[in-house]
């Protein structure tokens, strides 16, 4: 099971692909998931945000994660995350239990949504998840859940046995910077692709991040300069993602993710279960510019590294920059 020394670098939360009928389709899952641990990936996430979890039953969630082990056999250096927080403390104590008996890594346990519980509430909401006896790595979303964690909240989360860590998908650095200087020891991943370079500048152990989908060897180039103290190439670096995260957020996530992969044959379909709605033709054109200049950035780097550019949304294969920084195992 993952420690809090361990968690760092880039884990990807994982697109839940469905057949055009609404049904999973394995293949592409894992698919999916040995594409993103080829590239790089440090970690991997199921039943985030970007895998719908709010319509993936808890079953649906299994059969993934199974899939996922056994496409991933061999490389027990990239850890399985399994999302298992919902607004039911009880619930969530059994699933988070559930998802130690099935392997899991370590298990995401977002801040208690739509009920609107008092801080000491999530405390203790934590308290009880945590002692399912699987890590837990909190997941604060105030934009999803409808409340804010309080800083002295976050780090009392923070400070219980089986917490091993935070993903901070609050939209700013006020959080990560204040729980800093409380003196949080335990790291803190940032959940929002756009604060990625500035959280890692706040101390970040690295990100939980939807966009490292698609390219993720740029999003652990990134982590990788900033981790060696290299912040001009990290900026330099991020710069280059950027415009296709705000492209990618453009509506709501992950309809833009599915349709991407699911133009480049990574999956099968960008079918949604409602209420997720298929992106707007308007988004179209653009997602499919992106999806061309990914396929020619990675065929280019196949070939050894040339250079594509698609100039609006800012894909260039010059991530081949970054191989000159070891790649650090975050399991070690
Ligand atoms: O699925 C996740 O985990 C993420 N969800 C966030 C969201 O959709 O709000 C975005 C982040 O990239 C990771």
């Amino acid at each position: 099971m993952l420690t809090a020394e361990q968690l760092k670098g880039i884990y990807v939360p994982l697109v839940t692909p469905f057949r055009d009928g609404g049904e999973l389709d394995l293949d592409s899952i894992g698919t999916n998931a040995q594409a993103v641990a080829d590239a790089g990936a440090h970690g991997l996430v199921v039943n985030g945000t970007t895998g719908e979890a709010p319509t993936v039953a808890w079953e649906e969630v299994a059969v993934q994660f199974r899939e996922i082990r056994e496409r991933m056999a061999g490389r027990s250096s990239v850890p399985i995350v399994i999302g298992t927080g919902t607004n039911d403390t009880a619930a969530t104590a059994r699933r988070t239990e559930a998802a130690g008996k099935l392997g899991a890594d370590a298990a995401l346990v977002v801040v208690p949504y739509y009920s609107r519980p008092s801080q000491e509430g999530i405390v203790a909401h934590y308290r009880e998840a945590a002692s399912a006896g699987v890590p837990v790595i909190a997941y604060e979303i105030p934009s999803r859940t409808g409340i804010r964690l309080e800083p002295e909240t976050a780090q009392a989360i923070l400070e219980l046995d089986g917490v091993i860590g935070i993903k901070d998908s609050s939209g700013r650095t006020g959080l990560i910077a204040e729980l800093k200087r409380l003196g949080c020891a335990k790291p803190i991943l940032c959940g929002e692709d756009a604060f990625f370079y500035a959280m890692l500048r706040e101390g970040a152990a690295g990100g939980i991040l939807a966009s490292a989908n698609c390219r993720t060897a740029g999003f652990a180039d990134v982590w990788r300069f900033a981790l060696a103290g290299r912040y001009q190439e990290a900026e330099a670096a991020f710069g280059r993602l950027l415009p296709m995260i705000r492209l990618l957020f453009r509506e709501p996530n992950p309809a833009p993710f599915k349709y991407v992969l699911a133009k480049r044959r990574r999956i099968s379909s960008d079918t949604l279960r409602l209420p997720m709605t298929p992106v707007s033709s308007a988004l179209r054109p653009e997602l499919d510019r992106l999806a061309r200049a990914l396929d020619a950035e990675e065929a280019a780097g196949a070939a050894g590294g040339l250079t594509e550019t698609c100039g609006n949304i800012g894909v260039r294969s010059g991530y081949t920059e970054g191989m000159s920084i070891q790649q650090e195992d975050c399991r070690s």
